[in-house]
């Protein structure tokens, strides 16, 4: 097992790993402050090299990606051409690179994604196994879980001025990987899962009021039709949940788990 990107989500996979997952070991990790990484390794029971991004795939049989979006592709080709397992959680990424998914084709990789922050990836993917009529989503965000993102700047946002619950998007899945990359990764989860990133439609809030990232998904299917909200208290990351890392934790040991439970 290696890790590509030590930060919110990453340390905590390094410990769960460290303390122990059945069937796993942690062999590498990357970061982008080799010596910060150092130090962490370090007080890690077993300490592990820490290595450029595109060394993991040698080093491990599943990569774990949780590092900026921009890096995708330089993290999971090296896997998926090894034919090995990539594990992602920039999700949003995985839209504007399509090609990763052809590359895991024809070299017999895979890639997987954990619900993270989300909720109810269970529940859309058994639906979608029949008809789904409709995904919306609703995401309310305190200001400081949306600070950074593009589609601010590019619409003259100014989310530090917002005093009252604000819907500040409405669109696509794939406009919003697009306008909150660092933000919205569940939204593309969702799509994945269901009815794909052009018919999952999703409306952001900048909502002062709240001091949790609030997802609220909708579906409507031939089989059943739910709600569910999901709270995500804000890890040292503030765009981040944490039970991001959690879920990605749970993937892991599901992974070589005698009783798999769940979609
Ligand atoms: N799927 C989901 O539900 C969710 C997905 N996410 C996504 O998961 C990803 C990780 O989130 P989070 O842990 O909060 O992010 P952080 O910003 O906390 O951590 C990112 C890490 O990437 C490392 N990094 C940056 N540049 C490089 C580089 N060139 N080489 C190696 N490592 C590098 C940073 O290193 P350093 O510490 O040295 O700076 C840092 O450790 C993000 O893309 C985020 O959007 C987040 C929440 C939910
Ligand atoms: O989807 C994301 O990138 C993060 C998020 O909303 C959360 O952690 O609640």
């Amino acid at each position: 097992m290696a890790i590509a990107g030590l930060g919110a989500v990453g340390k905590v996979i390094a410990r769960e790993l460290d303390k122990g997952i059945p069937g796993l070991a942690l062999a590498a990790v990357s970061a982008r402050n080799v010596a910060r990484a150092t130090d962490f390794v370090q007080q890690l029971s077993h300490a592990v090299p820490v290595v450029a991004l595109e060394e993991l795939a040698g080093l491990a049989d599943i990569v774990v990606e949780c590092a900026p979006p921009e890096l995708l592709p330089r993290i999971a080709l090296p896997v998926l051409q090894a034919g090995k397992k990539l594990v992602v959680l920039s999700v949003g990424a995985l839209l504007a690179h399509p090609g990763l998914r052809e590359t895991a084709i024809e070299y017999g990789g895979s890639i997987l994604v954990p619900t993270g922050a989300l909720i109810g990836l269970d529940a859309v993917a058994a639906a979608a196994e029949g008809t789904i009529h409709s995904v919306r989503m609703t995401t309310r965000k305190p200001l400081r879980g949306l600070a950074g993102a593009p589609y601010l700047e590019e619409n003259g946002i100014d989310v530090a001025s917002i005093t009252t619950p604000t819907r500040i998007f409405s669109g696509t899945a794939r406009e919003a990987a697009r306008g909150f990359p660092a933000n919205l990764n569940v939204s593309v989860a969702l799509s994945l899962a269901g009815i794909g990133p052009d018919r999952t439609m999703l409306e952001v809030w900048a909502d002062p009021t709240v001091t949790r990232n609030t997802h609220r998904i909708e579906v409507d299917a031939d089989t059943a039709s739910f709600n569910m909200t999901i709270e995500n208290i804000p890890s040292e990351n503030p765009k981040t949940g944490l039970i991001t890392a959690r879920s990605a934790v749970a993937l892991l040991r599901k992974l070589s788990a005698p009783l798999k439970v769940g979609t």
